[in-house]
């Protein structure tokens, strides 16, 4: 039997897209997954993206981490989800899809300059291990508090975007050993659910650098969900505009917190890199 594929990239961070439509479960397993996604012995990927018929009918995102763990949402590989779906003339209104997500319903736009630009909803505030609604926080400056990390106190500033994040903001973030540092914030008794960590510098009001430790990936070239994350957590801290540019490894997302529905947006590019076929 052989299986198509597509690898795809949202500014590097990779995906292996699988059109599973014909079923309600993903054709592969998370071990399985985790195969595919080896840069030695497999195709290599950040994740494997399933497009599944939702309950309704309509359309649903599954992934895996490149560890085989399943995340609820993932901002750079629903782009790259968009992008997949235009490529294969799946019908939309208005370019739009609307996608099934563990983050509940998420809406990405295929853009005329060849952007995708996703309303990926409201972000929760998660600091009381209670999730708030930020609406309802709106008026709080500042809500970072400490954690012992590797033998140091860090500010941290929790946000989920449907998947865990923690915002740290430093002076320069080239200098942070990000995959020393990053996994202990993985696996901190913090962090319950484990967590992806952003690492921020603040430019200026309109535009970050942000290096990401992936729960589950480890470090990655970009994130989406990091990087709206990252402008709630600024904007929270009175650190950044709700309308920012996050600079990333692999490139920049322009990410846009409205103030009117406190859904937060995202634009950024979709790129095919390669199809193919696997052998089972
Ligand atoms: N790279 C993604 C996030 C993927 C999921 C993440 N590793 C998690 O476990 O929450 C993005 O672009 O958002």
């Amino acid at each position: 039997m052989s299986i198509a594929f597509s690898k795809y990239h949202g500014l590097g961070n990779d995906f292996i897209l699988i059109d599973n439509r014909h079923s309600a479960e993903p054709i592969f397993t998370a071990e399985q997954s985790i195969k595919l996604c080896d840069r030695n012995f497999g195709i290599g990927a950040d994740g494997v993206i399933f497009l599944l018929t939702a309950v309704d009918g309509g359309h649903q995102m599954r992934i895996f981490n490149s560890d085989g763990s399943e995340p609820e949402m993932c901002g750079n590989g629903i782009r790259c989800l968009a992008k997949f779906m235009d490529d294969l003339g799946i019908p939309s209104l208005e370019r739009k899809y609307s996608i099934h997500t563990g983050a509940g319903l998420i809406v990405p736009q295929m853009d005329a300059d060849g952007q995708v630009t996703v309303d990926m909803g409201k972000p929760f505030l998660t600091a009381a291990e209670i999730p708030t609604t930020l609406g309802e926080a709106g008026d709080r400056k500042v809500i970072d508090f400490p954690v012992e990390v590797g033998g140091k106190v860090w500010n941290v500033t929790t946000v989920s975007m449907g998947n865990p994040h923690c915002m740290i903001f430093v002076d320069d973030v080239a200098s942070i050993p990000l995959a020393e540092i990053g996994v202990l914030f993985e696996h901190h008794p913090a962090f319950p659910n484990r967590t992806n960590t952003e690492f921020v510098e603040v430019v200026n009001r309109g535009y970050v650098k942000m290096r990401v430790w992936e729960r589950g990936a480890g470090a990655t070239l970009a994130c989406g969900t990091g990087a709206c994350a990252t402008v709630v957590a600024g904007v929270l801290n009175d650190r950044c505009d709700r309308n920012c540019t996050v600079n990333l490894p692999g490139g920049d997302l322009q990410i846009h917190w409205l103030a009117e529905s406190d859904h937060v947006l995202m634009t950024g590019p979709a790129t095919l890199v390669f199809t193919g076929s696997l052998k089972l």
